[in-house]
């Protein structure tokens, strides 16, 4: 018997060439209007990538494989020979791939763990389901929410310890912080078996905040909101980052330091929608915007995941799928 950890991500195109077929696979096939790819490969584009993949990988793609890289090296330093795979639902390496490659590779047995750390259907739910629909014949663990891990929580708020402090200085007085994570249409969050995840967002930065407490943040310094509303139609959950800073500017506020705590690494919704777009607003109406690093290669997070890869932590919500046909 052979295990192993396969680490679940969105993925992100290589090029912008490639982004009508993205948006494809994101929308599950679901059309979508010329303009919009234009405006994603624009965003894209800001960020760093080009017509043509070159030698260097988007930053998803780039810390995803880091983390997966350097989560190997911590079991190797406690004693554990556990393979850590990569697999994303979006783009290469796709999901099957991954599994198929690991079921040459005689893992009989593996653990999946999500690199979003709050459960959502609308991506840990679709991620659960290509894992599942890969791997018959091999038994998943699926760690589907770690949002409260407290290590998690420490990693996050040694990334805003070092960045509040000095915008405070900066301000001459203290600046709110304002708690991000990606918004998901509302009608997930309702009816009868609504997603536990704006609630999960929601207590990760609680326990961040309260590690803060030791810096001088308090619960009246806090706010929240969901962040990169998407293109497909309907509502999506609020409030958005937009009218909260909006708001903070109208109680008299200077400046705010914004933390997603969705996210593990950069990407598109924080190179361009908090670090561009964002940024742009808070210009206009007079508000300074601070961001905390993301965590990309934090060594908090790797311990955190080790944890979570491991089964030391089992708060969140684990399932264990039995081998089919074996
Ligand atoms: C909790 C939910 C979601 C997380 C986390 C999330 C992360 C994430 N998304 C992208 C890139 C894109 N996502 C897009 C659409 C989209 N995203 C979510 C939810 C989460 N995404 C939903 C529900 C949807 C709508 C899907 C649909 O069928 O329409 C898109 C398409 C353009 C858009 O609608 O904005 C992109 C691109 C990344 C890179 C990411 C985190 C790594
Ligand atoms: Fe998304
Ligand atoms: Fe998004």
């Amino acid at each position: 018997m052979s295990e192993a950890v396969l680490l679940l991500a969105h993925g992100t195109p290589n090029a912008l060439g490639e982004m009508a077929e993205y948006l494809d696979k994101v929308t599950g096939g679901r059309a979508i209007p010329r303009e919009v790819v234009e405006e994603l490969q624009h965003r894209y584009r800001l960020i760093g990538l080009r017509e043509e993949a070159g030698a260097t990988p988007p930053p998803l793609t780039h810390w995803t494989l880091e983390q997966a890289r350097l989560l190997e090296r911590n079991f190797l330093a406690n004693g554990l020979k556990t393979k850590v795979y990569v697999a994303m639902r979006n783009w290469h390496p796709y999901i099957a791939d991954v599994i198929a490659q690991m079921r040459r590779d005689g893992v009989t047995q593996f653990r999946a763990v999500c690199l979003a750390p709050q459960n959502s259907r609308t991506s840990v739910g679709l991620y659960r389901k290509a894992t599942l629909a890969a791997a018959e014949g091999i038994e998943v663990e699926f760690i589907a929410g770690w949002a409260e891990h407290p290590v998690l929580a420490e990693a996050f708020a040694e990334k805003l310890r070092k960045v509040w402090r000095p915008a405070c200085d900066e301000a001459g007085r203290k600046v709110p912080v304002l708690f991000t994570a990606h918004s998901v249409p509302c009608r997930t969050v309702m009816g009868d078996s609504p997603d536990p995840y704006p609630v999960e967002a929601k207590a990760t930065a609680r326990l961040v905040a309260e590690r803060m407490a030791g810096d001088g943040l308090t619960g009246l310094d806090c706010y929240f909101a969901f962040q990169s509303q998407g293109v497909s139609g309907g509502p999506w959950i609020g409030p958005t980052v937009e009218d909260t800073l909006k708001a903070l500017r109208e109680e008299g506020h200077a400046g705010v330091v914004i933390q997603p705590v969705g996210f593990l690494c950069d990407h598109v919704e924080i190179l361009y929608d908090i670090d561009i777009a964002f940024k742009e607003l808070a210009a206009k109406i007079g508000l300074e915007l601070w961001r905390a690093e993301s965590l990309n290669d934090s060594p908090l997070l790797i311990d955190a995941l080790a944890d979570v890869a491991t089964g030391r932590y089992r708060a969140g919500v684990v399932e264990t799928v039995a081998a089919a046909g074996v």
